[in-house]
């Protein structure tokens, strides 16, 4: 099949690069120019575990190519998938500035009958919008199909997700378009599931928000555990053997993050008010993570009474690891509320720096390794868990930190070997260990 894609964020240059290397010709099409560029060369402009070998393979096979030129990526193309960003509008609803403007181009350009496949995040309806917008623009007496084929990818792992899915989702309302779209999906081998348009729709919006969900759940349990002397890793285990529950997705920590469990959540408590059915529970769901966002440092404070003129190793930016996605990371929350306090913070995290200095606070100061940010520090936080971050030992925190106090967002030593090896050490749903430490 000739394929179009439009946008290649995260989830556009990955289908993209996916779809080349089942077999497909595939024209990924962005209106940045600097990011067109360097796809040609076969240079990712995102950081993918695995993305860039796969891109330079295709692109060599001749199956793949990258341009911001309409004109040239719809000379042949049968079927235009939609990826561009959906972001969250200062109301909560999903922004589908981006989704109209692709719409109408695709309009203008197609030159036969075209599957317009929308893959991006959208509000239940807003396929049947796009089909309406991309009917009004036609140039070509041509026939429109649309089809959502919702996403879900996780970024740092989406390469592998891709290939290794639970399941794809086509919604459509022709047998035909949704035939097709099956069958550019068959050779990845994975469960597909049909449906109607706007079951599809939801589908994606649902997942998200359970998974948001399950992971504020977990946390308000992590909270009661640390009143209560309970350990929520011994909980989450128990809970996990009940194959209802399910083990996964069940790591308490400072909150979910990230481009889309934020924005989803928020997209559809507002899609519920307008249909008239308020969504209580997922509102609840929003308001707990935001206060999880800032338990370390309600931490940090109760532990220290004040942060004026500490200095604060902030370990891990990106909102979860192997991604340098800086959108909605728990980091940003945190290092405003130290600096708040009157802390000093220095940052580290491994790949996501350059994003992190777009974001955080100006007075934030970044170190190049985590004995860099925490030889310069009284004590250390750790938000992100990357497997350089975890393979520092408690004997290195204990030499390094003016103040051998670790503030562990994301549960990554054993408490009792912590307070062992002279550190306090306070994380997430269990015992705080090493109080009774004389710390130098
Ligand atoms: N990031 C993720 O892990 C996942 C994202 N999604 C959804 O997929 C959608 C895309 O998300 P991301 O890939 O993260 O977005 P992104 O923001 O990383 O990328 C969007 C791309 O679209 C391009 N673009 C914008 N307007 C354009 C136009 N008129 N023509 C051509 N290109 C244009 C931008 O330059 C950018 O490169 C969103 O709806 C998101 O909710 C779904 C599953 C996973
Ligand atoms: O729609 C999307 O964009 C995607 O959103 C999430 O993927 P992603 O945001 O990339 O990453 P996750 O691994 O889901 O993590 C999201 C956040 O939840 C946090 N998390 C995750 C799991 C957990 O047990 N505990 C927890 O706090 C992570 O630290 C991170 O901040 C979903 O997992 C994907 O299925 C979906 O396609």
């Amino acid at each position: 099949m000739n394929i179009a894609v439009v946008g290649t964020g995260y989830v556009g240059l990955v289908t993209g690069v996916a779809l080349s290397e089942i077999g497909h010709h595939v024209t990924c099409i962005d209106i940045d120019i600097e990011k067109v560029k360097r796809m040609k060369q076969g240079k990712s402009p995102i950081y993918e575990p695995g993305l860039e070998d796969l891109m330079k393979a295709n692109i060599e096979r001749g199956r793949l190519d990258f341009t911001k030129c309409y004109e040239e990526a719809f000379a042949e193309a049968e079927v235009a998938y939609i990826a561009v960003g959906t972001p969250e509008k200062a109301d909560g609803t999903a922004d589908l500035r981006f989704i109209e403007v692709v719409a109408e181009s695709i309009g203008r350009h197609v030159q036969r009958d075209t599957i317009v496949v929308t893959k991006s995040t959208v509000p239940v309806g807003t396929n049947d919008y796009v089909r309406q917008l991309v009917e009004k623009n036609l140039f070509e007496n041509v026939n429109i199909d649309v089809v959502s084929n919702p996403e879900f990818l996780r970024e740092g792992s989406a390469v592998h997700d891709t290939f290794h899915g639970d399941r794809i989702v086509i919604g459509a309302n022709s047998q035909h378009a949704a035939d097709t779209i099956e069958q550019i999906n068959v050779p990845f081998g994975l469960p597909i599931y049909k449906t109607d348009i706007q079951s599809a729709e939801m589908i994606k919006y649902a997942s998200n928000a359970f998974l948001a969900t399950k992971i504020s759940f977990v946390n308000e349990i992590s909270n009661l555990c640390d009143k209560l002397g309970a350990n929520i890793e011994d909980v989450t285990a128990g809970m996990g053997m009940d194959a209802r529950i399910g083990n996964k997705f069940l790591n308490a920590g400072i909150g979910y993050g990230g481009s889309c469990f934020p924005k989803d959540t928020s997209a559809l408590v507002q899609l519920a008010e307008q249909a008239g059915q308020p969504f209580e529970l997922l509102r609840a769901v929003m308001n707990v993570n935001e206060k999880q966002k800032r338990l370390l440092v309600e931490k940090a404070k109760e532990r220290f009474g004040s942060l004026q003129g500490k200095t604060v190793a902030l370990l891990g930016l990106a909102f979860k690891p192997n991604t340098d996605d800086m959108r909605e990371a728990a980091s940003i929350t945190i290092a405003q509320e130290l600096i708040l306090e009157g802390a000093n913070v220095i940052g580290y995290d491994p790949i996501a720096t350059e994003n992190a200095k777009k974001v955080l606070p100006g007075a934030v100061a970044y170190a190049d390794s985590p004995e860099e940010a925490c030889k310069t520090a009284d004590f250390a936080m750790i938000l992100t868990e990357w497997d350089d971050i975890q393979a520092v030992s408690l004997e290195e925190y204990k030499a390094w930190l003016k103040e051998p106090v670790l503030f562990d967002g994301r549960n990554c030593y054993n408490p009792a070997e912590a307070a062992e090896k002279g550190i306090q050490y306070h994380s997430i749903g269990r015992q705080t260990t090493g109080t009774d430490l004389v710390l130098q």
